[in-house]
């Protein structure tokens, strides 16, 4: 996945500035940056819910226009806040993101017994979203955007609201995703989350990417970097 050069400027405020970023198949990349860095708008203009101003993203030879649903095939997306159906129980949800996704009838059933075994929800199948707890909703929208087996998975902050024995399940899972091929995109304000799951970490700040780290030891700077960052920008206003 390659996002080269995009830009995004919400009126006068600019979000993203020439933000340069290349993502190897089997890999997992974390976008750190504080709030309001710009994390999600990025996420959004790779899914296309927001168009950069300027730049292209191109995925498996594809960018996002002018065919949106071919490139959106290969993309699956976990917002932070997940959207679900209330009134449908997680199979039921599982089989209509299968159908608009256009998954084969002959695959949909193992799928989407293999995911609810997966994620621990083959007990509460019959029950309605409805009664879910905010983390068994954030498990289901990560089971419901790989139905379709996407070559790239976007997560917005993920993690966030699961407990210790799932936080652990969920690494082990999207660590395995991207071994057989897939790239995993997440965005996070949390460097333990960034050191325990990515392959490499981008610091977005200001709009653009200030410094890339493989060796995630080093990510011990970031907070250093953020806080030098704040202070230099509240003396530029004072
Ligand atoms: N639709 C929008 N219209 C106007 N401004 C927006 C819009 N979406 C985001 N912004 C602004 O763009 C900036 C970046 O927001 P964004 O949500 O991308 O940051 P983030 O890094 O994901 O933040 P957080 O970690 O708090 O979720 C913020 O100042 C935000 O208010």
């Amino acid at each position: 996945m390659i996002v080269h050069h995009v830009t995004k400027s919400y009126g006068d405020q600019s979000v993203l500035n020439q933000v340069n970023i290349t993502v190897r198949e089997g890999e997992i990349y974390g976008l750190l940056g504080p709030n309001g860095a710009g994390k999600s708008t990025l996420i959004k203009c790779i899914l296309g819910m927001v168009k950069q101003d300027e730049g292209e993203i191109i995925i498996r030879n594809c960018k996002v226009d002018p065919k949106r649903s071919n490139y959106l095939k290969n993309i699956g997306y976990v917002p932070d806040s997940p959207f679900l159906y209330n009134y449908l129980t997680p199979r039921e949800y599982l089989e209509f993101i299968s159908d608009l996704q256009g998954v084969p009838a002959g695959q949909k059933h193992n799928n989407i017994n293999y995911l609810l075994e997966q994620f621990s929800l083959l007990d509460r199948q019959d029950d309605m979203i409805s009664t879910f707890s905010h983390g068994m909703r954030h498990k289901l929208s990560v089971a419901g955007a790989i139905v379709h087996k996407p070559h790239v998975l976007l997560l917005d902050e993920p993690l966030s609201s699961f407990d210790p024995p799932t936080t652990k399940f969920m690494k082990s899972f999207l660590k395995d995703y991207a071994s057989k091929g897939n790239i995993i995109f997440m965005s996070t304000h949390l460097v333990d989350i960034a050191q325990h799951l990515c392959d490499r970490v981008g610091i977005l700040l200001n709009g653009s990417i200030l410094k890339e780290y493989k060796d995630l030891e080093d990510l011990r700077d970031f907070e250093n970097l953020i806080i030098r960052d704040m202070e230099a920008t509240n003396a530029d206003i004072s």
